[in-house]
């Protein structure tokens, strides 16, 4: 199972790309919203318990001064993914980034681009898949996908 947290459902349009990734994928989710500032009792407790109750990794994704990712990865033993999301209040998105980012050695923190939610989702996949058979094949199914849309985008362009 994989863990999705958000620092506020404000971060939903953005983090919804997680979801559906996953989805498609048919792996095992669960979705909460969690915040090192405004509900920081909950974030500790599901920081300190994720993977006791079988979460294998967790994604966080928030806006602004979005500490929810490196305090999450500061108490637990699972990989955890940021998401830095440029939340309507932001430095156009640099505030997120870069305190999801610069992370201090022996806490690390997986940080894709700006609202790459969907990113954080196949990267979580992909070390899922690294020791699961069916879901690396839904993994190597996705990338082959990929590959045929750039062929046919290529097709089209030199025959056009
Ligand atoms: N960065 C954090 C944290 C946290 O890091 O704990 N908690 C909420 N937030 C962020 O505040 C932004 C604005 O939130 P509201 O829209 O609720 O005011 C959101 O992008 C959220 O992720």
């Amino acid at each position: 199972m994989i863990g999705i947290i958000m620092g506020s459902d404000s971060d939903l349009p953005v983090m919804q790309e997680t979801i559906d990734i996953l989805e498609s994928f048919d792996i095992q989710i669960e979705v909460d919203i969690v915040s090192a500032h405004r509900t920081p009792e909950k974030l500790f407790d599901y920081a300190k318990n994720a993977h006791l109750r079988g979460i294998k990794v967790i994604i966080a994704g928030a806006g602004g001064a979005a500490h929810l990712p490196g305090m999450v990865a500061s108490m637990s033993p699972l990989p955890v993914i940021g998401v830095p999301v440029k939340s309507s209040n932001s430095i156009d998105g640099w505030d997120s980034v870069l305190s999801i980012l610069q992370m201090p050695g022996g806490v690390p923190v997986a940080t894709v681009a700006l609202n790459g939610a969907k990113n954080a989702g196949i990267l979580a996949a992909q070390i899922i898949g690294a020791s699961d058979k069916c879901v690396l094949d839904k993994v190597i199914a996705y990338k082959e996908g990929l590959k045929i849309k750039v062929e046919q985008a290529s097709n089209k362009v030199r025959n056009s």
